[in-house]
Parts: C-alpha cells; structure tokens; sequence
C-alpha cells in the first residue's frame, strides 16, 4: 500500500450564487495556482458564457498544494460543481470522486433547496460534509440562525461550521485547515491492476477527447494502452496531468489523485462519463458504479430561418454534443418551418444556453418551438409510446390513455410568503405532500406536473415569494391524466409547429390566452390574420389581427429619406426572427407565446 495520507479531494456544494466559485478562486489564490495577473475574476468560470451569466455549467477539477499548519505538504484535488438545478446531475458525478464536500451556505441567506438537495446526495455517496458559513463580510450574516437551519432543514451537526468570507478572504485559512483535518484521505492500492472513473469527457480542438479521471487503484502514465470498459476499445496515454488550474502534464496519475488522460480518442462517446478505465493487460478488472443516465426533461424544435443554414445546423449540434453529451438532437421536418432538430435539454436554462451558444457561436438565426415535456400514451392496441413532441400525437381515438410526468418539488421558503407559494403551487395543478416549519423556514413538498414547472414555474415562484423561495425538483414518474392537444390555426391552417399539449381543465382559458397574445406578437400584415385554438374539430377561441390599412412608408410623406431608410431597416431587423408560414410572418415571440401567457 502506497501513503495517500496527504491527498485531499472534495467537492464543492451550495446553493446558486452562495460563492462556491468566490471561495475556490480564493483557495488557488493562496495555494499559489496561479500568478496575481493570472488570476482572472472567476477563473473556475471558464466557458464565456459562464462567466456572463455567473454561473458554473460544467464540473471543473483544481490541485493545488497546501502547506497545512502542522507542517505538511497536502495535495488538495477539488472539483467545482454547478448550482442550478437543471445540472444537478453533475453534481452527484463530481462527487463520485470525492471523500468530503464542503457545502457552502449563505450566512445572510440560510439554507436554500439546492443546499439540501446536494447535501444529501453528498451523504447519500458516503462523504464527510463540511459546513461552511459564507459571506460573513455582509452586515445581514446571522451564524447561529443559519447554523441552527443546517442542523434542523438538512440535519447535520452545524457545531464545527466555519464562518468566513471568500470575497475579502477572512477565514478562508481555517477553512483549509478544517478540511485537511476533517476529510478522510483516500483509500487505494497503487499496486493493484487500474480502475479508473471516467468524471467528465469534454472535446478540445487541439487535443482531442480529454478525460477527467479518479484513479481508484493503479496508476496511469504516457505510453499505457487503456482499455475502455465498456467500448473495448483500447487507447495509447498520449499525456496525463492535472489543472492547477493551468494543464499541467505530469510524469503519472496514481491511485487516490484527480486529473486528466487524454489518449487520442476522437469522440466523446469513445470516453462515455461514468465509464471504467484499467489497462489492456488487466481486461477482467471490475467495473466501477458508474452514474444514473439522465434524460432530457424538456424538448423544442429549432429550426433554421434560412433553410440554407440547415448543414451548418447539423454541424453545429454535432460540436455541441461533443462537449456536453447531456444535449439530445434528432431532425425534425414541419409543414410550417421546413427541417430542423427536435432537440432535448436538462431544462431551461440548459436550453436557453444552447440557444445563446448556436446564435453567438455559430452565427444561425433560429426559430425554436414552444418547450414541452415528454408524455407518455398507452394505445388502445397496448402500445406504449413517448412523445416529446405535441404534434406528433397520435389521433385520439387510438389513445386508451394519456399519462404525464409528475416531479417531486421540495420549496424552501419563509413562512410570511407560504400562502402565496401554496396558491401559485394549487394553481399548476400540484398535490401537497408534506409541509415542515423549522424556524422561519418552511419546507413544503409537492407533487407538480412536470410540464407546469419547467416553464414558468422557477420565475411565478420567485416572485410570489419576492424572491425568498428556492426551488429542488426531479422526475418522479407518469401518471394518468385528462390531456389534450390544442391545436392552433392561422387562416383556417394548422400549424403544426405551435400545437401544446394541455390540461383539458385548462384548455378554455389557455386557448383565449393564447389566441389573445399571439394577437399582440404577430405583426399586422396587408390583410386580416385569424387565430384560432382548436381541440380535435372545435374552436374555443379567436382572434383577429387587423390588416394594415396603409403603407408604412406612406406616412413618411416620400421627403424625408434618411428615415425611411431607418424605417425600412428597422423592419429587415424585425424580420429576421420571422418564419413565412402560409402568407403569415410569424415571429420568434409568437411561437414562444405559450410561456408568456400565466396558467
Ligand atoms: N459579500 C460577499 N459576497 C460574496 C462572497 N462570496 C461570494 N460572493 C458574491 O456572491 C456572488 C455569487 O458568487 P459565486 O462564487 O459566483 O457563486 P456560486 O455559488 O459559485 O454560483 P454558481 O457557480 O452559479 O453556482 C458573486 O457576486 C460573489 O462576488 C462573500 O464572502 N462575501
């Protein structure tokens, strides 16, 4: 047995925003990882979108060398884990690799449901959790109030938390110090045949499939032929290291240690997340538990404005998945939009960034869908089929049943806010399940239908509770319920590309709402556009845009040219997130209008 008595490794875990990544960069800089002009703000942030929206998507891996108080020289490894829940799952990856997690909590804030949620899957994977009071600069810190909420909301000893400051640096040394008392070291066999945990596989143009790894037992180094368990491909080690956070290649990676491996692999699929390494010669070496796959939550279709852009679509998506394996893509053709992808996100946010990366770092101008969850549909001949996308549903008279995924949401709010919350949650159909007042908080657990939540639910939520609830959900399973598929005509024509599937309950009121602001969203033409909400053959609403009655140059009274132009510009721009479906130009907004209407 080899001495891993100085290793380290640990995680991370907070809620959004409670300065996970502030106390990280706070640990490179006083472990010397990086020069004071190195030290960009936020370097753990690498991906520029990251560092826009400040907040951390992919799992980041850092060593760094601590010389503790008692004189030893300690190899910290530790892994930075997002805080949204739409990528909770690679939280409980970057844990995998880890003995400890310090789990990082707001002193002005308290605890919030990513807190708890992370916090147990920590526990679940058997690690030592480490509380730590955050931001006690704040003059709103209250220590033994957020303490006193750790031991009753999540239910660990708060005794030992360490109270400290990322931002101005006070008490980030005793922060070290606990951890390198409080964390086990690894346990491992540097002798014993390779296995090693494959975090995270990420695509670099220069060097290829790069690997974050946790060597179990054995060691790596340059020249060794690994067998990926399971694709039975063998690799040659083109290089191994660390990130300090800089990549810095090393002479091996042993048993106990975080790093990376990079051996010519060309695709992300030939280093599937979750897979085991050992070596060619060791083929009967067991496999590590890998990770649950995750599913998309929530699909919509993109499709290109310009049909001529669809190749560079495809391409485009292809890079994405190199990186982020989590992104779903299959083409999809619509009668109205032509061809693009039916693509499957985490959520939202997930989707929203994809969005934003396509449009800024491919340059396409996109039409993306309305956002649905995937249903599930028994046939009257026992079939079972899953559907991600509301026009693609198979006539009603086949059905025997509908069924739609319900998520198990746990919301932490404070209690003067609990009437609003419990309403907003009565209002998307929810089903309470388990309410706990602890102190001011009260933690509140519902069964919600999915398709509710991962539209509009985060955003309705945090104002009705003026931005004081915080929100944990994940899929729990499908039930039977009264569906139907609202279909939505322009000028007596479906479009097949605007249909939702909705609560029957709530088909009234959603089709009006519907029909009332794609009335606002599309733009009067030169003659009169009927929306109307269908279900099956029957109308239940309409509306009318008026056709323009003049020109719109007419008004500029053929003199002044400069604003014509202007005029004339400003129409181009709007139109470039248009789609001709019909005679109609239809807007971006309006094929979005499902998550502006409320209900
Ligand atoms: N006053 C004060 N502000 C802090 C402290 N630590 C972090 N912040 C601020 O809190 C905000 C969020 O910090 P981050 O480190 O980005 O939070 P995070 O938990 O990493 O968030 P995600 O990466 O999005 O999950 C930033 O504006 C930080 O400057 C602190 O100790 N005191």
């Amino acid at each position: 047995m080899s001495d891993l008595s100085h290793i380290r490794n640990f995680s991370i875990i907070a809620h959004i925003d409670h300065g996970k990544s502030t106390l990280a960069d706070r640990f490179i800089q006083m472990c010397g990882g990086l020069s004071e002009r190195e030290m960009e703000a936020q370097v753990l942030d690498s991906m520029d979108l990251e560092r826009e929206r400040g907040i951390t998507i992919k799992a980041h891996s850092v060593t760094l060398d601590y010389q503790a108080k008692d004189g030893k020289v300690y190899q910290l490894n530790f892994i930075d884990t997002p805080g949204h829940v739409d990528f909770t799952y690679e939280v409980s990856r970057s844990l995998a690799a880890c003995e400890g997690a310090l789990l990082v909590v707001d002193a002005g804030q308290g605890v919030e449901a990513q807190s708890v949620a992370n916090c147990y899957t920590a526990i679940e994977q058997g690690l030592e959790v480490l509380p730590i009071l955050n931001k006690m600069d704040l003059p709103q810190a209250e220590p033994e109030r957020v303490k006193q909420e750790i031991e009753e909301i999540i239910g660990i000893d708060a005794t030992d938390a360490v109270p400290c400051s990322a931002k101005s640096g006070l008490g980030v040394e005793d922060v070290l110090e606990h951890l390198v008392k409080r964390i086990p070291a690894p346990e491992g066999n540097i002798d014993a045949p390779l296995q090693a945990l494959i975090i995270d596989s990420w695509f670099d143009n220069y060097l290829g499939v790069v690997s974050l790894v946790r060597v179990k037992h054995g060691r790596i180094k340059k020249g060794d032929k690994l067998l990926v368990k399971s694709t039975g491909k063998i690799h040659q080690v083109d290089s191994v290291g660390v990130f300090t956070p800089k990549h810095t290649e090393t002479a091996d990676l042993k048993a106990g240690e975080v790093g990376f491996v990079i051996a010519g692999i060309k695709e992300i699929l030939g280093a599937p997340v979750g897979d085991t390494l050992t070596h060619s010669s060791t083929p009967d070496v067991g496999v590590l538990p890998g990770f649950q796959k995750i599913k998309p939550q929530v699909y919509a279709g993109l499709f290109p404005i310009s049909s001529e852009d669809f190749e560079a679509f495809r391409e485009a998506l292809q890079k994405l998945t190199l990186n982020d394996s989590s992104l779903h893509y299959e083409p999809e053709s619509s009668e109205a939009l032509g061809f693009g992808f039916r693509c499957g996100f985490l959520g939202m946010l997930h989707m929203e960034i994809i969005q934003e990366r396509l449009e800024r770092e491919y340059d396409l101008d996109l039409i993306t869908t309305a956002p649905t969850v995937v249903f599930e549909v028994l046939m009257k001949n026992k079939e079972v089929l899953y559907v991600d996308n509301p026009s693609r549903l198979p006539d009603m008279s086949s059905v025997q049943e509908m069924r739609e995924p319900i998520c198990k949401a746990t919301i932490l709010v404070p209690q003067d806010h609990l009437g609003s919350v419990i309403t907003l949650c009565v209002e998307k159909r929810g089903m309470q399940r388990d309410m706990h007042f602890m102190g001011n908080q009260v933690q509140v657990v519902y069964d919600l239908p999915m398709n509710e939540v991962v539209l509009d639910f985060f955003d309705r939520l945090k104002s009705a509770s003026r931005g004081f609830a915080s929100l944990d959900y994940s899929f729990d399973r499908f039930e039977a319920a009264n569906l139907v598929r609202l279909d939505i005509l322009i000028n007596g024509e479906k479009v097949d590309a605007l249909a939702l599937i909705v609560h029957k309950d709530n088909v009234q009121y959603k089709g009006r709402r519907l029909v009332e602001k794609m009335q606002e969203l599309i733009p009067r033409q030169m003659f009169d556009v009927a929306i109307q909400a269908a279900v099956g053959g029957q109308i239940v609403a309409r509306s009318t845009v008026k056709a323009l009655r003049k020109n719109v140059l007419a008004k500029c009274y053929g003199g002044d040219v400069s604003r014509k132009k202007k005029l004339l510009e400003k129409q181009k721009a709007g139109k470039k997130r248009m789609k001709q479906v019909g005679r109609v130009e239809i807007p971006q907004d309006a094929f979005l209008a499902v998550l502006k209407v409320d209900g």
